[in-house]
């Protein structure tokens, strides 16, 4: 079914339909990338994953292309969550899970007993749904994952602060309060500082997990547009329940449903004539 013959009632999702230009053939993110970009630059191969006894991944294939945005979508408690968490191994932390299958970043496995954790999530900025600001000033938010490596360098600190600020899109907003409480901030600005710190690394990746679900209309339409901008330089990994979003700024769209990913592709192709009548009742709002 096309969007054109969506029968419910509201209107279906604005697609992006220029975001995947540039990106590898329609139809698959496995091929070249006109750009040079790595298609594969993560991959998720055979993955199933455990809380204690309870399985909540089962057998996920996916391939996650650099600098693109790939959207996670699918009802509550189908495991997306999890999946993004396991990119960075966050789940590590929790008693009893564990994991069958492999990811691999740029060909090396996460789970590589020679891979040090932190030197991973050095290369995985997370922005989570609720933005989580530190109790310091905003440049001390933005430049504390320096500082916890132990960068003592004022004009360093000073040009990370402005350089993550910027590309935040909040520099201009904050210049002149740069030692004012982050707390005094609103939930949209917070959410960019939030961001302009989990680019402060560099890193390669950024997981974003429902990053707007606490928003207004204008701060969300802010960080998409943001969201826009950063996967210039960053590849993007989002989960959000809101199917508009995932057709603004998504290039790629995995659906999953209990736990198993049902289809992946191009977000253009998934919102228009997805394969499985899951993945179309789930964007047209049929169930969810
Ligand atoms: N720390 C945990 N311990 C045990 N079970 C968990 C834990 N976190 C999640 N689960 C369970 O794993 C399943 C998948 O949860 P997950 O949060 O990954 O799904 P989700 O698709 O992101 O859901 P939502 O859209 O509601 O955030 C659910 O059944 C959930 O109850």
């Amino acid at each position: 079914m096309t969007m054109e013959q969506n029968p419910s009632p509201t209107p279906g999702p604005t697609l992006n339909v220029n975001a995947a230009a540039g990106a590898a053939p329609v139809g698959t993110p496995a091929g070249t990338a006109a750009d040079g970009s790595d298609p594969r630059l993560i991959q998720i191969e055979n993955y199933d994953f455990f809380y204690g006894t309870h399985q909540v991944l089962h057998g996920v294939h996916l391939d996650i292309p650099e600098r693109r945005v790939t959207a996670l979508i699918g009802p509550s408690g189908c495991g997306k969550t999890t999946l993004l968490r396991s990119i960075n191994r966050m789940n590590d932390l929790i008693d009893g899970a564990h994991h069958r299958g492999d990811i691999r970043i740029r060909g090396q496995s996460i789970f590589d007993p020679h891979l040090e954790v932190i030197a991973l999530r050095k290369r995985i900025g997370m922005v989570f749904q609720k933005s989580n600001p530190f109790p310091k000033s905003i440049f001390e938010n933005v430049v504390y994952p320096l500082r916890v490596a132990g960068v003592r360098q004022r004009s360093v600190l000073e040009e990370t602060a402005e350089r993550c600020l910027r590309a935040a899109a909040l520099w201009d907003e904050v210049k002149d309060r740069l030692h004012s409480s982050a707390l005094g901030l609103s939930g949209g600005q917070q959410q960019r500082l939030c961001i302009a710190r989990a680019i402060a690394n560099e890193p390669e990746i950024l997981l974003m997990d429902e990053p707007c679900s606490a928003l207004d209309p204008v701060a969300t339409a802010r960080i998409e547009e943001l969201i826009l901008e950063l996967k210039q330089r960053y590849t993007i990994v989002i989960v959000t329940h809101n199917m508009q979003q995932a057709a603004r700024i998504s290039d790629f769209t995995a659906f999953f449903y209990l736990g198993r990913l049902i289809e992946w592709g191009p977000t253009e192709r998934i919102f228009t004539s997805p394969k499985h009548k899951q993945t179309e009742d789930y964007v047209t709002g049929r169930f969810g």
